[in-house]
């Protein structure tokens, strides 16, 4: 039910959304998502729910693919994502018609002189601000602009704010969308990247050797350097998110160690509201499934799928696997046609997205494929949302 309480209207040039004060709250200042119905009003506040921002959160750590993510699931929705228009060229923020993602680095407290100062990583809750980023998130949500700071990764400094107004759809994409309980709740739906040692290994490589310059060396040094805090924060928010896509070395090929063939795992959540988990052939069976034949070309190690029921963290889950990958990305309608609950608005939808971005990393196998997939969710999800608010009569509560 939605229910709307009157705050004191965000200040553009402050960093904050509301007072930092928790007084100022209830003050009998309406932001601009929230409506007064006079005829109703006698002490009472009517407020309409429609402009509410539906909030997904993104959790990874760095170089795991959650740039490419953002880039498909925008897609999704059309129209391209852009940094905010004569703003920070440097901003981590992305904006389209109907999404903003906004990047957690920048709810870092400290700078990168100041956590070398400190010692610890950015992936330490110690150098994030989470009252900030909760306030924020919470005032977006409910239709309030903030002035977010940016941590600016050239520079390794905190630069100046910059406006983002509340969007239908807030993307939050970092280290830590779900550590902070108070985030966390906040979220109408949250995904977790889990990208194994090896893998990662890999793509670090891929990316910061071959574009970036950096010694193999390094890459092993500030992976091994990160672990600790990685395994202490960031892991453990897996338990929490709603969709986990778990990105593993191949079974196909023994021993292998190249990191090139995948096996990606799609771990869905039973009884989430809104989300109805995909499923191969048969929704609660365990089917596994080798579609290489006459209808899909598979070159050498050629591609398996698994789907069933599963548990994850104490919740009943049903899981999606592809190990291998596509030789010829227009055959997997093949594939298409055989999975169901996908929220594709017509036949091939999910085919179509993975023939547009071909040049996205992971287009040839489970990565592009369930990244996709969760992209058509989320919209799903959003479409969901807005049915039910907007035959939700507007609700009345007291101030
Ligand atoms: N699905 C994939 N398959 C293969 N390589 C991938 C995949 N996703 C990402 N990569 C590799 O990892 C690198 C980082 O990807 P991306 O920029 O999307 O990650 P990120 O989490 O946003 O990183 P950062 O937080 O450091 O900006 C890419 O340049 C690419 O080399
Ligand atoms: O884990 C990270 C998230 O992207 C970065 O390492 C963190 O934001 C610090 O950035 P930089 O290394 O540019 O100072």
């Amino acid at each position: 039910m939605a229910v709307c309480t009157a705050y004191t209207s965000p200040s553009l040039h402050s960093p904050y959304p509301i007072s930092n004060s928790s007084k100022s709250h209830h003050h009998f200042i309406l932001s601009t998502s929230c409506r007064s119905n006079r005829r109703k009003l006698r002490g009472e506040i009517s407020c309409s729910s429609e402009t509410n921002t539906v909030v997904i959160g993104l959790a990874a750590d760095s170089g795991c693919g959650k740039s490419t993510f953002m880039r498909r699931l925008t897609s999704v929705f059309g129209g391209a994502a852009e940094p905010p228009k004569g703003g920070n060229p440097d901003s981590n923020t992305l904006i389209s018609d109907t999404t903003t993602v906004i990047c957690l680095d920048d709810y870092h407290s400290l700078d990168r002189t100041g956590r070398k100062e400190k010692g610890v990583t950015a992936l330490d809750p110690k150098a994030n601000d989470f009252d900030l980023m909760y306030q924020q998130v919470k005032a977006l949500k409910e239709g309030k602009a903030v002035e977010k700071p940016i941590y600016n990764h050239v520079s390794g400094l905190l630069d100046p704010p910059e406006l983002i107004k509340p969007p239908k759809i807030l993307v939050i994409e970092g280290l830590h969308p779900m550590y902070d309980g108070r985030v966390r709740d906040l979220l109408d739906f949250s995904i977790y990247l889990d990208i194994s040692n090896e893998v990662k290994f890999a793509w670090k490589i891929q990316r910061d050797m071959a574009e970036r310059g950096h010694s193999l060396e390094s890459i092993k040094a500030s992976i091994e350097a990160r672990k600790p805090d990685f395994d202490a924060y960031i892991d453990p928010q897996k338990q929490y998110a709603d969709c986990v896509i778990e990105v593993l070395p191949t079974q196909l090929i023994p021993d292998d160690n190249e990191g090139k063939v995948l096996r990606v795992k799609l771990v869905m959540k039973e009884g989430v509201k809104y989300f109805s988990p995909v499923y191969l052939f048969d929704e609660g069976s365990t089917i596994s499934w080798i579609p290489c034949g006459r209808k899909l070309t598979c070159s050498y190690p050629g591609i398996k799928f698994f789907y069933g029921p599963d548990s994850y963290f104490d919740h009943e889950v049903s899981v999606l696997e592809m190990d291998g990958q596509f030789d010829r990305l227009d055959e997997l309608i093949y594939v298409e046609s055989h999975l169901s609950s996908l929220s594709t608005k017509f036949y091939g939808e999910v085919t179509q997205q993975m023939l547009k971005h071909a040049d996205f990393p992971g287009s040839n196998n489970g990565t592009g494929l369930f990244q996709t997939i969760v992209g058509l969710k989320i919209r799903d999800l959003f479409e969901q949302i807005i049915t039910e608010k907007s035959a939700t009569p507007a609700v009345v509560s007291k101030v």
